[in-house]
């Protein structure tokens, strides 16, 4: 056999320290003369790194700099991300990772973790064996048909799984030798791509129907066989397929939805944060929210179980929503609602005097917006200016992803309200300056559970992904909000604060899961010890 051409070593990620390589290290493994002779520290690797990444002129050109160094060596990859976080995370996820998804196929390099195309539909427990991990801890799946707000990307849609299990390392503590993105190449109705002679994925129209339910049957059937003991995070589906995939799926296996059950925690967090700033309960709010897909629908039912929690009774608590989709409010006359939807429409007649958005705030006064329509700048100064004429806090979540699909922007909201609004975002947004302070927005992203759900189920060895786990990953949070204590403080803890949140958010969970009984009896301090004694941290192992 001759010898390859590198030793292995050097193009393994997991292992590779590059010039971090002792001299010891470089003479047994036979290194020597394969890399420069100066032997530095990961810190004088980690400075280097972050100086290069800092000189690339645009965003994705920081995002490729950063995949391949993911490609290169995980430590220092990680390194980076922990050390700093605030300021790559627009860049290895949203938003930037919206447009790696659109110039998947232009910026590929190397492949990370698998495509699973429908006309290998027979070989899905051989592909699954091809993994480059052993054993797999937390598999995060797209069909890539509803990637944030950029609709259809195709087989292009991987760079979500793969950005959101970077977070589930770099802020989870996740061992990334353990997780495995994939996307089911199902096809895509993305005109480019599809003219695109550089898309890499199976050039055709979206399988859909008894096909499609099919071929995610056959996708669970061989995670059941092959990796029955990782947990499944669905991603980015699209409306339709979104929530039957989850009825269908979470009493089967380890599983949960981020874009509806992950954002749905989150918004509740920072409202729960929002309406003790306000020296409000939430039983008082009178609750608008724009967009009526998997996400939205989600968090009006997350806040919906809320306001019973807080004393309502379920028609009240029904009662205190106005949903709107393109076509206007969900109503009781209309005919192309889904059973989920359905829930929210408004009976005949009520309101009076129109169903635009700007109708219904005139006519409901909100005390509460949250934007989950994709629809940029939907929320304008004249909706907003009227909803603040009746509210003393008004409580405006422009939660659309990326960055461009955004309701509003933060510091129109505060110019519009006098600085009086409570505001969360989807994407990041700069800090709002106001009477010479500087004050962040807060992100209200499903990054605030996730990685935590993943940390606490791997801890707990749970089986399964319940409502009580999500509701307590809420809790968590809403108690660490930070205007609980400081009515002008954001809603939520900073980004740089994600990890210690994580460990809170993860031992929530966990204990959730052993009381929800899908988890072997633990006690809290022994689920608290499993927790730290889980956590990878990027360093060069002895
Ligand atoms: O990825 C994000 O930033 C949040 C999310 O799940 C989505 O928008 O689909
Ligand atoms: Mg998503």
């Amino acid at each position: 056999m001759s010898p390859s051409i590198y030793p292995q070593i050097l193009e393994d990620p997991l292992r590779n320290r590059g010039t971090a390589f002792t001299a010891e290290q470089r003479r047994v493994l036979g290194l020597d003369g394969l890399l420069p002779p100066a032997i530095e520290t990961l810190e004088q690797q980690a400075a280097r790194s972050i100086e290069v990444f800092r000189r690339r002129p645009g965003a994705l050109d920081k995002y490729v700099n950063l995949r391949q160094l993911q490609d290169t060596n995980l430590v220092l990859y990680y390194r980076l991300l922990v050390d700093h976080l605030e300021e790559v995370l627009p860049i290895v996820y949203t938003p930037t990772v919206g447009l790696a998804c659109q110039r998947f196929h232009r910026i590929f390099r190397r492949p990370r973790g698998l495509t699973l195309s429908y006309p290998m539909r027979d070989r899905l427990p051989e592909l699954l064996r091809n993994r480059r991990q052993r054993d797999v801890d937390v598999i995060v799946v797209t069909d890539g048909e509803r990637i944030l707000g950029l609709g259809d990307q195709g087989a292009g849609g991987l760079g979500i799984p793969i950005g959101k299990l970077a977070l589930y390392t770099a802020i989870g503590g996740l061992d990334p030798g353990r997780t495995l993105p994939i996307v089911l190449d199902v096809g895509t109705n993305n005109e480019e791509r599809l003219a695109d002679p550089g898309y890499l994925g199976w050039r055709h129209e979206r399988i859909a129907g008894a096909e499609y339910d099919d071929f995610v049957e056959r996708f669970v059937s061989a995670v059941e066989a092959e990796l029955p003991q990782a947990m499944v995070q669905w991603e980015d589906f699209a409306t339709h397929n979104a929530r039957p995939i989850l009825e269908r799926y979470r009493d089967r296996i380890c599983t949960f939805n981020d874009d509806i059950q992950g954002t749905a925690a989150v918004a509740l967090g920072a409202l729960i944060g929002a309406a003790r700033a306000s020296g409000t309960r939430p039983r008082e709010h009178r609750i608008v929210v724009l967009g009526a897909g998997s996400a939205a629908i989600g968090v009006a039912d997350e806040i919906r179980q809320a306001l019973v929690d807080d004393g309502l009774d379920p028609e009240q608590a029904r009662r205190r929503f106005w949903v709107l989709d393109v076509d206007g409010l969900l109503t009781e006359e209309r005919d192309d609602l889904t059973e989920e939807q359905r829930v929210y429409a408004r009976p005949a007649g009520e309101p009076s005097g129109g169903t635009t958005l700007a109708d219904v705030v005139r006519s409901v006064h909100p005390t509460a917006m949250i934007g989950l329509s994709t629809a940029r700048g939907a929320f304008t100064g004249e909706v907003v200016r009227e909803m603040a004429a009746h509210v003393e806090r008004p409580i405006i979540f422009p939660l659309s992803n990326p960055t461009a699909r955004s309701e509003a922007d933060p510091a129109d909201l505060d110019r519009w309200t006098d600085g009086r609004a409570l505001v969360a975002t989807g994407s990041p947004f700069p800090p709002i300056e106001r009477d010479g302070r500087t004050i962040p927005v807060s992100q209200s992203n499903n990054v605030y559970v996730f990685p935590a759900v993943g940390m606490g189920v791997v801890a707990a060895q749970a089986a399964r992904v319940t409502d009580g786990m999500l509701r307590a990953a809420s809790a968590a949070l809403g108690a660490r909000s930070p205007a609980l204590t400081d009515p002008t403080a954001p809603l939520l803890p900073p980004i740089s604060g994600l990890r210690e949140l994580a460990d809170h958010v993860a031992l929530a969970v966990a204990v959730a899961a052993v009381a929800d009984g899908v988890a072997p009896e633990r006690s809290e301090q022994d689920l608290h010890r499993r927790i730290a004694n889980a956590r990878w941290e990027p360093v060069y192992p002895e």
